[in-house]
C-alpha cells in the first residue's frame, strides 16, 4: 500500500500580452516546495485607503511556468503516475482551472504541432512502450471515453454517436456494488493492443465530442471528459491478476462568474455556474477535514466516478491550470485555493491483485476431485465405473515387477483407488490358491513348492497341464502299440483262417453276407478301441486343432500316418527335450528356494548380531563399537554372495522358462502340420478309392460277396496279392502292394509317385470288396482295410 496525498501542480498558461507578466511570480527554492505568488494590482479606483490583501502565496509540487513545454509536463508530471499504473495501481491526473486557461492543451494537446502532443498521447506512447520491453507479464489493455455534461453520462467512444444527437444517446450510469465500487453501465471498453489503437480510440472520441456539441452544449466548456487506460497484467502460469485504471480527467472550466456592480472587475462573491465542480469541490473540502466521516461522493456522477481517484485507492494528480491575466485573476486564486485544499486529500493505493476466475475454477475442480478421491478411500466407497484395459494392463505390469523385485522392502503402489487395491488382492489370492492347488496333489510337496515359487501361478498351471496331457499321449501311444499288436494277431488268425478254410471269405469275420451286417460287423471289430480312440481323439483336438467327428478308421489311419511322418521324430525329440527342461526348472525352483531361505537367515543373523552389538556398547556404555564387527562383514558378504547366486539362478529360471515355452510352440506347431498334411493326404485316397468303388459306380451296384472261385477272375495283380497273402513264397510282391496303398511317411512323395498306377492298383484290390453305399461308412471300411493291409505288411516284413 502507497500513502499519498494529492500532488499538486500548478501550470501557467503563456499570456498573450507581455504585460501581464508582473502580476504572478514563483518562487523555487531546493530546501521548501516551490510557490507562485499572485500579486494583486493596486487598483487606484479603489481610493487611497486600501486594505486589500496585495499579493496570495501558494506552494506547488512544482509550478510550470508559461514556456514549459509538454514534453517536461509529462516527464514531470504524468510519467512518475504511468509507472505506478504499470505496478499496478490505479492513478489519476486531472485538469482544473477557468475556461481557457490550458486544461486541454494540457491533458490532450494542442492540435497545430506534434510537440504540442498532451498528457493523453504521450502516456499511451510511454504505456506501449514499456509493454513491449516487459516480456515478464501478459498485458491486455482497453480504452473508455466519458463525457460528463449536465450530470449525464456519455460513451464517447459508442458507434452511434456520429449519427445521433447528443440526448438520443444512451447514458452512461454509475452503480454501485456491495462494496461500494463504482461500476459504469452503457460505457463500452475498447481493447487497444498498440498505441496507434489508442490514439485512434482518443481521435475517435475527441471527434465525437465536437460533433455532440450544441449551443446546450457550448464546446468543451461545460463538460468533463475522463479517458481512461485500463491496464490488466498477468504473470504467465500465475493465476494472479493485476488491474489498474489511469484516469486522465479535463474538467469543465471552474470559473465563478462574478457579477460586478459597475466599473471594474472585482474579488466578490462567486456564483457556481457547474454543478458537478461544486460538488466536487465538496467532496474536497470534505476529505481535507479531518474529522468529517461522510464523503458526498454520491452527489454528483463526476465524484462517484473519480471516487477511488479522490481518498481512496489511488495515485492522484492534479494540475492547476493557470490563465494570469488581470482579468483573471480572482479565477486564478481561486484555483489556487482549490488546490491547496486538495494538497491535503490522503489516497491510500493498492494492488489490485485478484485470483483469474478461470483459473480459479480449474484449481477448485482439481481440488475437489482430490478431496473426492480421499473421501473415497476413508469411506470405503468404490468408483463405479471398471478399470479400462489399459488401466488393467499397467496394474498388471505394476504388480509383475513388484512379484519379481527381489528387495524384501519394496512396495507397491497403486495410489488410492479402491479398485485397483481390490485388483491386487484377488491376483494375490489366485496365486496363492494356485500353488496350494498344485501343492496338494503331488506328493513330492517341498520339491515341487520349490519349483513353483519363482514362476507365476498361470504360468505353472499351464505348464503342469501340459505334462498332464504328455503323460496322457505316451498313455495313448502305449495303447496304439497294444491295439496295433493285437491287430497283428487278428491278421495272423485271419491269415491262418484263409489258409484253413479254402479261401471263403463270407466266413470272416470282417466280411458279413449282407452289405447291412457288414458295417456293424466292421464297427464291432473297431469298437472295443473305441473309448481309447476317443479319448486320443479328443487330446489331439485339444492340441493340434484336429476335429472331434473324425472317424475312428480316419483316427487308426492318422495314428499309422502320424506314426511314420519323419517329422515325429521332432516331435519326440522335443518332447524329450521338454521333459529334461521340465526337470531342470524344477531343479533350478529347489535351488532358488535354498538361497532365498538362506538369505533369509542371513538377515536375521545380521540383525541378531547387530542387537548384540548395539546392547554391548549399551552396556559397556561406548556408542558405538571401535572396530569393525569382522563376524557381522563375513556374514554380509555371505548374504551379498547368496544374492548373486539368487539373481544368476532365477535367471537361468527365466531363460528356461522361455525355452519351455518356445519347445511348447515348435511341438504344436508340428502337431498342426502333420495334421493338415495328414488331412490332404486322406482327402486324396478317398478320392481316388470313391471313383473305384461301386458307390462311385451305381450301374454295377453293390458286388456280390467273393466266392472260393472268385480270385481266378481277379486281375493279375490282385490274385497275387492274395496268393502272397496265402504263402510265403509271394513276401515280395506283398511287400511291393502293400506298401503302395499304406500312408506314405512323406506325403509329398506320396502326391509325387506315380499315383496313376497306384489307383489303379487299389481300385481292382478293393473293388472286391462289397461296400454300402454311403460315402463316409465306406471310407472308414476302406481305411480299416489299409490298416489291415499294413499290419499284414508289417507282418511280412516282419517274417522276412
Ligand atoms: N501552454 C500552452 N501553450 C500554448 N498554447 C496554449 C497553452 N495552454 C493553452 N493554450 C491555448 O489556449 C487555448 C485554450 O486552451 P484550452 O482549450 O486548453 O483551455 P481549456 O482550459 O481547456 O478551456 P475549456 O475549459 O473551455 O475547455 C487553446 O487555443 C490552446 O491552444
Amino acid at each position: 500500500m502507497v500513502k499519498q496525498t494529492i500532488q499538486i501542480f500548478a501550470r501557467v498558461k503563456p499570456s498573450v500580452r507581455k504585460q501581464q507578466q508582473g502580476i504572478y511570480s514563483i518562487e523555487e527554492d531546493e530546501k521548501l516546495t516551490p510557490s507562485l505568488e499572485i500579486l494583486l494590482p493596486r487598483d487606484l479606483a479603489d481610493g487611497f485607503v486600501n486594505n486589500k490583501r496585495e499579493s496570495y502565496k501558494f506552494r506547488f509540487q512544482r509550478i510550470f511556468d508559461q514556456d514549459a513545454k509538454q514534453e517536461i509536463i509529462f516527464e514531470i508530471i504524468a510519467k512518475p503516475v504511468a509507472e505506478s499504473v504499470l505496478a499496478g495501481y490505479n492513478g489519476t491526473i486531472f485538469a482544473y482551472g477557468q475556461t481557457g486557461s490550458g486544461k486541454t492543451f494540457t491533458i490532450t494537446g494542442g492540435a497545430e504541432r506534434y510537440s504540442d502532443r498532451g498528457i493523453i498521447p504521450r502516456t499511451l506512447s510511454y504505456i506501449f512502450e514499456q509493454l513491449q520491453k516487459d516480456s515478464s507479464k501478459v498485458y491486455t489493455t482497453h480504452i473508455s471515453y466519458l463525457e460528463i455534461y449536465n450530470e449525464c453520462g456519455y460513451d464517447l467512444l459508442d458507434p452511434r454517436h456520429e449519427a445521433s444527437k447528443l440526448e438520443d444517446l444512451p447514458k452512461v450510469t454509475t452503480l454501485e456494488d456491495p462494496d461500494q465500487n463504482i461500476h459504469l453501465k452503457n460505457l463500452s471498453l475498447h481493447q487497444a493492443t498498440t498505441e496507434e489503437e489508442a490514439l485512434n480510440l482518443l481521435f475517435l472520441g475527441d471527434t465525437n465530442r465536437m460533433i455532440a456539441e450544441t449551443p446546450m452544449n457550448q464546446a468543451s466548456t461545460r463538460s468533463h471528459c475522463i479517458f481512461t487506460v485500463h491496464l490488466t497484467s498477468k504473470e504467465p502460469g500465475s493465476a494472479t491478476v493485476r488491474h489498474a485504471k489511469l484516469h486522465l480527467v479535463d474538467l469543465a472550466g471552474s470559473e465563478r462568474v462574478a457579477k460586478t456592480g459597475v466599473g471594474g472587475l472585482l474579488l466578490t462573491e462567486a456564483k457556481y455556474i457547474n454543478l458537478s465542480l461544486h460538488y466536487l469541490e465538496q467532496v474536497i473540502i470534505a476529505l481535507s477535514e479531518k474529522h468529517r466521516t461522510h464523503i458526498p461522493y454520491r452527489n454528483s456522477m463526476m465524484t462517484s466516478v473519480l471516487r477511488d481517484s479522490l481518498g481512496g485507492n489511488c495515485m492522484t494528480t492534479m494540475i492547476a491550470t493557470l490563465s494570469l491575466e488581470k482579468r483573471n485573476i480572482d479565477e486564478s486564486i481561486s484555483t489556487c485555493r482549490f488546490a491547496q485544499r486538495v494538497a491535503l486529500i490522503k489516497n491510500e493505493a493498492v494492488l489490485n491483485e485478484e485470483i483469474d476466475p478461470r483459473l480459479m475454477i480449474v484449481r477448485l475442480q482439481k481440488e475437489i476431485a482430490d478431496l473426492k478421491a480421499e473421501l473415497a478411500v476413508a469411506t470405503g466407497e468404490l468408483r463405479t465405473e471398471a478399470l479400462t484395459e489399459a488401466e488393467l494392463h499397467q496394474l498388471e505390469k505394476l504388480i509383475a515387477s513388484f512379484l519379481e523385485d527381489q528387495d524384501p522392502e519394496s512396495r507397491l503402489e497403486v495410489g488410492a483407488d479402491m479398485r485397483k487395491i481390490h485388483h491386487c488382492f484377488h491376483h494375490f489370492k489366485k496365486l496363492l490358491n494356485d500353488k496350494s492347488a498344485i501343492k496338494n496333489p503331488v506328493s513330492s510337496e517341498s520339491t515341487h513348492q520349490a519349483c513353483q515359487e519363482p514362476l507365476e501361478g498361470e504360468e505353472y498351471t499351464k505348464l503342469r497341464d501340459l505334462l498332464k496331457q504328455r503323460d496322457n499321449e505316451i498313455n495313448i501311444l502305449v495303447n496304439m502299440l497294444k491295439k496295433e499288436k493285437k491287430k497283428t494277431q487278428d491278421a495272423l488268425y485271419l491269415s491262418s483262417m484263409e489258409k484253413n478254410e479254402a479261401r471263403t471269405p463270407q466266413n470272416s469275420p470282417f466280411i458279413s453276407k449282407s452289405p447291412a451286417s457288414q458295417s456293424t460287423s466292421v464297427s464291432s471289430v473297431l469298437s472295443q478301441d473305441h473309448s481309447i480312440y476317443r479319448h486320443s481323439s479328443s487330446l489331439l483336438h485339444k492340441k493340434t486343432g484336429m476335429r472331434e467327428e473324425m472317424s475312428l478308421g480316419r483316427q487308426e489311419a492318422f495314428e499309422i500316418f502320424k506314426r511314420d511322418h519323419a517329422d515325429s521324430v521332432t516331435i519326440e525329440d522335443n518332447k524329450q527335450i521338454l521333459k529334461q527342461r521340465f526337470s531342470e526348472a524344477k531343479a533350478l525352483g529347489e535351488s532358488i528356494n535354498e538361497t532365498r531361505s538362506k538369505i533369509g537367515q542371513l538377515k536375521d543373523a545380521i540383525t541378531q548380531r547387530h542387537l548384540q552389538q548395539v546392547a554391548l556398547g549399551v552396556s559397556e556404555n561406548t556408542v558405538t563399537p571401535s572396530l569393525p564387527d569382522l563376524q557381522e562383514e563375513k556374514l554380509r558378504s555371505q548374504l551379498e554372495e547368496e544374492k548373486s547366486r539368487y539373481k544368476s539362478t532365477f535367471m537361468r529360471l527365466k531363460a528356461l522358462k522361455v525355452e519351455i515355452e518356445h519347445l511348447q510352440l515348435l511341438m504344436d506347431k508340428a502337431k498342426l502340420k502333420l495334421q493338415k498334411e495328414f488331412d490332404v493326404w486322406w482327402a486324396e485316397e478317398a478320392a481316388s478309392l470313391q471313383v473305384n468303388s461301386p458307390a462311385a459306380n451305381p450301374q454295377e451296384g453293390v458286388k456280390p460277396v467273393p466266392q472260393q472261385d472268385q480270385p481266378r477272375h481277379l486281375s493279375k495283380k490282385s490274385s497275387q496279392r492274395w496268393e502272397a497273402e496265402d504263402g510265403a513264397d509271394s513276401v515280395d510282391i506283398c511287400d511291393r502292394n502293400a506298401r503302395r496303398i499304406l500312408p506314405s511317411p512323406r506325403p509329398s512323395e506320396h502326391s509325387q509317385g506315380s499315383s496313376s498306377s497306384r489307383t489303379q492298383l487299389q481300385g481292382r484290390q478293393i473293388s472286391s470288396i462289397p461296400l454300402t453305399g454311403d460315402s463316409q461308412t465306406d471310407s472308414d471300411i476302406l481305411a480299416f482295410i489299409k490298416a489291415r493291409q499294413s499290419v499284414l505288411q508289417k507282418k511280412c516284413l516282419g517274417s522276412n
